[in-house]
């Protein structure tokens, strides 16, 4: 299995000035991740644990108050190993779109309200490969709209014509004009109905299996995932807790945490009350000593309130930070 993104004990906080007071918050704190070639590498967690915090710290968009901490993001490409925050701006730049995309959260932020679609891809088209006509950008969009089975219609629309699902699916289609290596998505089927919900994630699995890249991809829905990745990070207060392929993650979670997100989730025909975890995510400004989780937790015990559990492979694939584990093994 061959890498693509990488990040070594990845920190990443957000440094605030609270009337005279510096508020640190730890939104991605000591994050070690390997995501390879051709997967749909899912990061899942409640909200406000660190998950569109991580992706862009991984797609190198760290700007105030967001500071890099420490650690090191690596890109594998083309053979070569490149260490996204020790590049030059330029290098930074042609790496970006190429080799890495991003759909951030909400399509309508990246659709320019005012124009038609047809020109926010001939604009992103002229600014990655340029000396082209305007009527060639417009048929390079046309074909890749064509290639992903969408209606090259919608090219003469604007923004606020379509329908909530085609404008994330036009944003995808945006971020994928170059054939980049990785996509990260962050939340591309949140606040879309469930059958546009579809639409939107057979378009990804759509692009991954023709393009054969990587989807990195973020959402708080387990359902989602489960239909979807085929890897899951499971994030709890800005620290990668559970990481498993989605099947073994879904029939043998490990972390307490886990357990409950996926217990969480209504199955079709079980009437039992589903349980969520008791109490709610800590403030990531003021995190518990030991396991940030040990507050919530029905298993907690001395050690856990603290020492901070390392993220260890207990199985093949599956990695859990619990102290429940050693337990077990000891
Ligand atoms: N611009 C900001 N300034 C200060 N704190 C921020 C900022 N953006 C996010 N945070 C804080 O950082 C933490 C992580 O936020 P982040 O958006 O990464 O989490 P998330 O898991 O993606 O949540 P959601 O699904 O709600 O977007 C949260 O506590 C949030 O309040």
């Amino acid at each position: 299995m061959q890498t693509v993104i990488e990040t070594q004990d990845l920190k990443s906080y957000y440094i605030l000035d609270v009337f005279g007071k510096e508020k640190v918050v730890k939104a991605v704190d000591g994050v070690n991740i390997k995501i390879h070639q051709n997967e749909i590498y899912g990061i899942a967690g409640e909200s406000g644990c660190g998950k569109t915090t991580l992706l862009r710290a991984i797609f190198g968009i760290i700007d105030p108050p967001l500071r890099l901490i420490g650690g090191k993001v690596l890109y594998h490409h083309d053979g070569q190993v490149y260490d996204l925050y020790a590049l030059d701006p330029t290098e930074r730049r042609s790496l970006r779109w190429k080799f890495v995309s991003y759909v951030p959260q909400g399509s309508m932020s990246v659709l320019n309200p005012v124009v038609k679609i047809k020109e926010t891809f001939k604009d992103f088209l002229n600014s990655h490969l340029k000396g082209r006509t305007k009527e060639e950008y417009y048929e390079l969009a046309k074909e890749h709209l064509k290639g992903l089975g969408l209606p090259p219609t919608i090219l003469e629309a604007y923004p606020h014509q379509l329908s909530g699902g085609m404008r994330q699916r036009v944003t995808i289609a945006l971020a994928t004009l170059l054939k980049p290596k990785v996509i990260i998505a962050d939340e591309p089927t949140t606040a879309l109905d469930v059958v546009t919900q579809r639409g939107v994630i057979q378009l990804l699995k759509d692009i991954q299996s023709t393009y054969m890249n990587t989807i990195v991809l973020v959402t708080h829905d387990m359902g989602v995932h489960a239909s979807l990745s085929t890897r899951i990070a499971v994030m709890y207060a800005g620290k990668i807790i559970e990481e498993a392929p989605t099947s073994k993650l879904f029939k043998n979670p490990k972390h307490p945490y886990t357990k409950f997100l996926i217990n969480s989730l209504p199955r079709f025909g079980d009437k039992s009350r589903r349980t969520s975890a008791p109490g709610s995510p800590p403030s990531l400004a003021a995190l518990p000593p030991g396991c940030s989780f040990h507050p919530r937790c029905p298993y907690c015990f001395e050690k856990c309130k603290v020492e901070v559990p390392p993220l260890r492979e207990y199985e093949p694939d599956h990695k859990v930070a619990c102290w429940l584990m050693e337990e077990r093994i000891a």
